[in-house]
């Protein structure tokens, strides 16, 4: 069933565009990986999504409900972790628990907290003070009262970081736990091999573009090497795609199928001679 849909957002801030005319439809039950480069526009996407900012235009639906114009309406059907966790140093994680219930005008329910605080294993420290917790404890914790709420979409930006081999395993777990509760599970990470094997559909956003949103075989196939004589003048024409890879005696550029057409255009009205094109599957950490 389809909860979240997102309509045409663009978003500039001063004159720099960071997102360009996305749209996308997604439904319940679902785990979407969302990756891209540094820079690319991830957590702009996650945050707008989340009404932590507002786009420059379009409209983000949830349940047919824009979030911007009526987020009181929609609030409790979201829940995310965003950046780091912003949590108080001298409240117990079982605090933060009841302080997140509170805002979302939910009763407390201690059955409920000690039952996520196993499956995120964070019951040992339930009753510590966070000043003392370690990156990856605040992690778990921010995940948990991303979710304790108990919200149709959750939104988790870089969940795995900080986090050891163990932890990550766990979260894995606990996203496709979500998952199989109905939740909409919009999962970004930098190490995207990580969570690769839980995701249902892939989100490709560069410079603020969507690239695709198919398969991850599809997505694999869409960039080209295109290989040239290692010449000086050639280096010099080559400026706008350094750093150039070398191998033996030719240099290549990696580009996207985005970038295809321009990118000829480019090499033919500089007069470059091409020595070959060869289109790769790279792995997803090659996006990264
Ligand atoms: N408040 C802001 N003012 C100006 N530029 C911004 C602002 N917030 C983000 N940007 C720019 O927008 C672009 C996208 O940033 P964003 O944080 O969304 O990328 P990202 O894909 O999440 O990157 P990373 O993986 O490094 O976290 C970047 O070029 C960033 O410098």
């Amino acid at each position: 069933m389809e909860v979240l849909e997102l309509i045409d957002i663009h978003k500039n801030i001063k004159s720099h565009k960071i997102l360009t005319g996305i749209n996308l439809k997604m439904n319940t039950g679902e785990i979407i990986g969302l990756i891209g480069s540094n820079g690319a526009g991830k957590s702009t996407l996650l945050k707008i999504i989340s009404n932590l900012l507002k786009p420059s235009e379009g409209e983000v639906l949830i349940n047919n409900i824009n979030v911007h114009d009526n987020f009181q309406q929609v609030a409790n059907e979201i829940g995310y972790l965003i950046e780091e966790p912003v949590l108080y140093p001298y409240l117990t994680a079982k605090e933060h628990l009841h302080l997140a219930l509170k805002l979302h005008g939910k009763p407390i329910n201690d059955k409920q907290i000690n039952s996520l605080a196993t499956m995120l294993d964070i019951t040992p420290f339930l009753h510590k003070k966070t000043k003392n917790y370690s990156m990856g404890m605040k992690q778990k914790l921010g995940i948990a009262c991303a979710v304790i709420h108990n919200p149709d979409i959750v939104i988790l930006d870089e969940p795995t970081n900080s986090i050891d081999i163990k932890g990550i395993n766990l979260i894995k777990k606990f996203i496709l736990q979500l998952k199989s509760q109905g939740k909409l599970v919009i999962v970004s990470s930098h190490l995207l091999q990580e969570i690769k094997n839980i995701c249902d559909h892939y989100i490709m956003i560069e410079n603020g573009e969507l690239i695709n949103t198919d398969s991850l075989s599809t997505a694999k196939s869409q960039q080209y090497l295109i290989y040239f004589k290692e010449t000086p003048e050639t280096q010099n024409k080559l400026e706008p795609y350094y750093p150039l890879h070398k191998s033996k005696e030719c240099i290549s550029i990696e580009i996207s199928h985005t970038d295809l057409n321009s990118t000829l255009k480019f090499i033919m009205d500089n007069n470059i001679h091409i020595s070959d094109i060869e289109k790769v599957e790279l792995s997803f950490e090659n996006f990264l």
